[in-house]
C-alpha cells in the first residue's frame, strides 16, 4: 500500500483542518497516511513516503511560517526521486500578490529535490469551505493516481 505522508503548520488551525481532510481523503483512496504537524518532524520526513504533502499557511508579507523555515531549507536538500509531491495552501487574498506565497515557495523547493507534482497546487482562503473540499478532493484524487 502507497504511503502518503502530510506535513503541516498551522498557528490558528485553518491549515490543521485542510490537512485533517487531505488526510480523511487520501484515507477514502485506500492509502496509508501519516499527518505530522512541522515541530515535531525530521528532515528525512518524506525519506519512506510515496506521496509527500505540505500543507502550510503565510505570514507576514508572503512570509514563511517561522516553525517552518527549518524544514523549508532542508528540503532542497533532500533526494526525493521517484516521489510525487503536493503541496496546499491557506491564506488571504487581502494579501494581494503574497497570496498563499509559502505553498508556492515549497512547490519550487520541492523542484529541487528529484519529486515529481502529483497535484496541482491548491490555495484555499482561511478555513476549507464545501468548494474548497471539491478542491481538495481533486488534489488527493491527482496524487493518488499518480502513485497506481
Ligand atoms: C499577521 C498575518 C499575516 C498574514 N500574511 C499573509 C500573507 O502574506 N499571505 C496570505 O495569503 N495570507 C496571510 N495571512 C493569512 C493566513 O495565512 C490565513 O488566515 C491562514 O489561513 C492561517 O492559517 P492557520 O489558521 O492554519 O494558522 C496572514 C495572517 C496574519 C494574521
Amino acid at each position: 500500500m502507497a504511503l502518503a505522508k502530510i506535513v503541516y503548520a498551522s498557528m490558528t488551525g485553518n491549515t490543521e483542518e485542510m490537512s485533517e481532510i487531505i488526510e480523511e481523503k487520501l484515507e477514502d483512496e485506500g492509502l496509508e497516511v501519516e499527518r505530522e504537524e512541522c515541530s515535531d518532524v525530521d528532515p528525512d520526513f518524506f525519506e519512506d513516503a510515496d506521496i509527500c504533502i505540505v500543507a502550510t499557511y503565510t505570514y507576514g508579507d508572503g512570509d514563511l511560517p517561522f516553525e517552518f523555515e527549518d524544514f523549508f531549507e532542508d528540503l532542497k536538500g533532500e533526494d526525493l526521486s521517484g516521489k510525487v509531491f503536493g503541496v496546499a495552501g491557506t491564506g488571504d487574498k487581502e494579501y494581494g500578490e503574497f497570496y498563499c506565497q509559502s505553498a508556492r515557495d515549497f512547490v519550487e523547493q520541492f523542484n529541487q529535490t528529484g519529486a515529481k507534482q502529483g497535484a496541482q497546487l491548491v490555495c484555499i482562503e482561511n478555513n476549507p469551505e464545501d468548494e474548497d473540499i471539491d478542491l481538495l478532493q481533486t488534489f488527493v484524487e491527482e496524487l493518488a493516481k499518480s502513485v497506481e
